[in-house]
């Protein structure tokens, strides 16, 4: 029925028109929000302006981030969700020494509890602390949820893909705790600490109970990192006595990475769970096996409230050509719906765009199309 596509071999890709995948959605729909202890605490608690809207803190973002968040605004205003857009700032400061955001944006955020993001790009090798980090450790948004499915009429090597990873989003690998030690010898630090590992590791139990997965997985490297992934692993172990229900075991990063791209179906049924920069890198290669980086939402998720973006980044290389694929932010902005519980608006968004997408017609360069950010922006729009 697909014509096989390769994903090493982009050049030789094809579309063909299919049926839409059935109303499948995206994590969170039914979603139970449990708070960092792990009590069950009210839904989304934001609060409507004088047009009955909810206020959301906009983020556009850099390099392509502009172009998609206009494309989630169209099919937004298209759709009548009940949103009035709040764009903010985080253009960094420096504040005690340290990379932070602005004043008036951490207000817009805390007041909205709510924030939709683009891609930001980060400096290399020196300048300013990452921006993303910098959001997820001031907002404490504790776990990143990171689900992955393969999209009809996107053929790819691996039919049916549907995995769920959940990142520890504080600390870790990320902690940019770096010093020199002597000239030519430096020491980066990778900071595991018992409370964000439970949080993070709850967050994954009481998630895979939410939809419906009797599995969860502990990626580390113990092996090597015994102190570090060890406490992870042994605050795993902990917390899923809690969760009699739910199977739990560990499994090596690398012999992860061999499994998944091999043959990802077995991961169908959990959700895996892991230190920040092992989650960082395989979101990427979940994406690769899908179909790029141009289709996977992510959702920062916390306490007090809870930020939006794609797992991508700012993809200078296409930026400013309407080039990009606004999928990926699309479908983190339905992550957002449904924590917003307007589930129903995310449902008709993500079935025209689903359907567009399986039709083949209006695709972007990165699904093999020729169609720029607009046209398929406009063909999710007439769906509507
Ligand atoms: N959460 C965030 O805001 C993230 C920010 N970054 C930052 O982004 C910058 C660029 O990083 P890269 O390594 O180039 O990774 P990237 O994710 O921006 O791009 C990797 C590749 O994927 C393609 N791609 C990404 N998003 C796409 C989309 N929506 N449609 C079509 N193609 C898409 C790009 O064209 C590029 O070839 C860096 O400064 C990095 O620090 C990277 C990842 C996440
Ligand atoms: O902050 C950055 O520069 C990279 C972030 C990133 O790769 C991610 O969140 O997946
Ligand atoms: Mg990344």
């Amino acid at each position: 029925m697909f014509a096989l596509r390769s994903i090493a071999a982009p050049a030789q890709r094809q579309c063909l028109r299919v049926a839409p995948r059935a109303a499948a959605p995206f994590a969170l729909r039914n979603q139970r929000q449990y708070s960092s202890k792990g009590e069950q605490v009210a839904k989304f608690n934001g609060i409507k302006d004088a047009n009955g809207k909810y206020p959301v803190s906009l983020i556009e973002g850099d390099g392509i981030g502009p172009e998609i968040a206009v494309a989630v605004k169209d099919i937004f205003a298209a759709a009548k969700a009940p949103i009035t857009w709040e764009p903010i700032s985080v253009d960094p400061i420096i504040k005690d020494g340290r990379t932070a955001i602005p004043d008036t944006a951490i207000e817009s955020i805390k007041r909205n509890k709510i924030a939709l993001k683009g891609p930001l790009a980060t400096p290399i090798g020196k300048g300013h602390v990452s921006l993303n980090l910098t959001l997820r450790r001031t907002f404490n948004l504790f776990a990143n949820l990171r689900p992955c499915r393969s999209v009809a009429g996107y053929k790819t090597p691996y039919d049916d893909v549907d995995t769920v990873l959940i990142r520890e989003n504080t600390e870790g690998e990320y902690s940019g705790i770096e010093h020199v030690v002597v000239d030519g010898v430096v020491q980066s630090i990778k900071l595991i600490t018992r409370d964000a590992s439970e949080r993070v590791l709850r967050y994954a139990f009481q998630h895979a109970q939410s939809i419906g997965r009797k599995k969860v997985r502990v990626v580390h490297k113990a092996t090597i990192m015994k102190m570090s992934d060890g406490l992870f692993l042994n605050v795993a172990r902990e917390i899923a006595r809690e969760y009699p229900d739910i199977e739990f075991d560990a499994e090596l990063l690398d012999n992860t990475c061999l499994k998944m791209t091999t043959d990802p179906l077995p991961y169908n049924d959990k959700v895996l769970v892991m230190p920040n920069l092992y989650g960082d890198i395989l979101s990427d290669m979940c994406a690769g096996l899908i179909g790029g980086l141009g289709l996977t939402p992510s959702g920062n998720i916390g306490d007090e409230c809870s930020i939006f973006e794609a797992v991508h980044g700012s993809a200078p290389d296409i930026a400013g050509k309407n080039l990009a694929n606004p999928t990926a932010l699309l479908l983190s902005s339905m992550m957002m719906l449904r924590h917003m519980s307007l589930g129903e608006y995310a449902d008709r968004i993500e079935k025209a765009a689903f359907a567009t997408l399986a039709e083949g017609k209006v695709l972007t360069g990165d699904l093999g199309g020729k169609s720029t950010t607009t046209d398929f922006a406009s063909a999710i729009i007439n769906k509507l």
